[in-house]
């Protein structure tokens, strides 16, 4: 079946305790009040990495590298009548404090926690597989 497909970075990040930050999709945007890792969609010509690092930094104000970005898994789901492929990185090293700049909150989870949280129907699958690589 043919499909417009779309690619989507995002990152877990792990603090010390080996918990995940997820934060809120906000009002107003598709999915609202379902909780995501935070990441978004390439520009044009941009890399997987360097648009995870500057969505990093426009969602949450931290800097970090491409070198602190580990590939960790992927989804891949019909989202609305395109396909989405979520390219999700494990980022243990970044620079500053985390704030909630476009979303509505985020939280530190433990990954077994994931499992409890509303999340976009891409990411289900991907809980198993984080709780088996952290
Ligand atoms: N950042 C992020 N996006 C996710 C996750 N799971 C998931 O299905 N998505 C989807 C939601 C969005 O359709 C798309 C990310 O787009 P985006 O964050 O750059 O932009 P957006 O919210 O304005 O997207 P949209 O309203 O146009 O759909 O990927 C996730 O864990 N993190």
């Amino acid at each position: 079946m043919n499909a417009t497909i779309f690619t989507v970075v995002a990152a877990a990040l792990v603090d010390r305790d080996g918990r995940i930050l997820v934060q809120k999709r906000p009002e107003g945007s598709s999915m609202a009040g379902l909780w995501e890792f935070p990441g978004g969609k390439l520009e044009p010509g941009e890399t997987p990495e360097a648009a995870l690092v500057r969505e990093l930094k426009e969602e949450l104000g931290i800097e970090t590298d491409k070198s602190c970005l580990a590939p960790a898994t992927f989804a891949s789901d019909a989202l609305g009548n395109k396909h989405l492929v979520l390219l999700l990185y494990i980022c243990r090293k970044w620079q500053g404090t985390v704030e909630p700049l476009h979303a509505a909150a985020v939280k530190w989870v433990y990954p077994r926690d994931l499992y409890a949280l509303e999340m976009p129907p891409a990411d289900r699958p991907l809980i198993g597989l984080l709780e088996a690589l952290l």
